[in-house]
């Protein structure tokens, strides 16, 4: 079923600029971009533990790109993840994100991250609800209320999901119209910066192939790290790479495929 919109949104809507062929930046095209994001010699140890899961890591990443971490089982990939979110803080070093504009102010701060297996996590039922979830209540404000159409179709189109109904059950999609749908959800809330941990995890070769593609995309509009494992589908689209070593070390290095 076609996704039913308002008439006075579909009027209103304003395509963005097609990001239908995202060529990946170069590192030296890269370079020459501010970076979005610095991570200065930061370590981290959980509370009540003597083990530093990250060990004086040091990076920065340039806007609208891809920045991609990949290494062993256990190295503390997600856990960088989780400071970067601002999930956990540093013991020690510092992280400098660029602040977004007045007009580009984001809903919920301008990071956003996709944990591994988001759809597990779903907790409406139907994909409007879900892609909403959390929100200010717009319902009262007519105008406010076509501003948040007009984001939902742009991510919709973003991510492809268009071609789904706002009221299907989340549950009920296939495993890559889930991981659609849970970026989307992120994406609505317009962060500058999107954090993405193994987004291709558990699925079938041509979901995995059109979710790579995807991200390739959104790095035409904003800023993305992604802990992954799945380094042959990911490659082309990669601007800069990390390799993450036992302990929490992190050192630059080239995708290994
Ligand atoms: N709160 C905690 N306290 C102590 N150790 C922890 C804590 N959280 C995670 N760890 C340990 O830190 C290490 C790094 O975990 P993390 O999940 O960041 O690794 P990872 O590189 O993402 O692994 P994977 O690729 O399997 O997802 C692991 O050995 C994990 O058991």
């Amino acid at each position: 079923m076609e996704t039913a919109l308002p008439n006075s949104f579909a009027l209103s809507f304003i395509p963005r600029t097609p990001a239908k062929h995202a060529i990946a930046s170069s590192m030296l095209c890269c370079s020459s971009r501010s970076p979005i994001l610095q991570v200065k010699d930061v370590s981290y140890r959980p509370p009540g533990t003597e083990v530093n899961l990250l060990d004086h890591v040091s990076f920065e990443l340039p806007e609208k790109s891809l920045g991609l971490i990949f290494g062993r089982s256990g190295s503390g990939k997600t856990t960088l993840l989780q400071v970067l979110a601002g999930l956990a803080v540093p013991t020690e070093g510092v992280i400098t994100k660029e602040n977004p504009t007045e007009d580009e102010a984001s809903t919920s701060g301008n990071t956003g991250i996709v944990f591994q297996f988001p759809e597990r996590y779903f907790l409406a039922d139907t994909v409007l609800e879900e892609l909403t979830f959390g929100l200010p209540n717009r319902a009262q404000n007519p105008l406010m209320q076509q501003q948040l159409y007009l984001q939902l179709h742009q991510v919709a189109l973003a991510v492809g999901l268009l071609g789904i109904s706002w009221d299907a059950n989340p549950r009920s999609l296939s495993d890559g119209y889930k991981r659609r749908l849970a970026l989307a959800a992120q994406l609505v809330r317009r962060p500058r910066l999107l954090l993405l941990d193994e987004p291709l995890a558990g699925l079938d070769w041509k979901a995995r192939m059109d979710v790579a593609k995807l991200l390739a995309n959104l790095k035409q509009e904003l800023t993305l790290i992604v802990v992954s494992h799945d380094l042959k589908e990911l490659k082309p689209y990669v601007d800069k790479a990390w390799r993450m070593d036992p302990g929490g070390r992190l050192s630059e290095a080239c995708v290994p495929v």
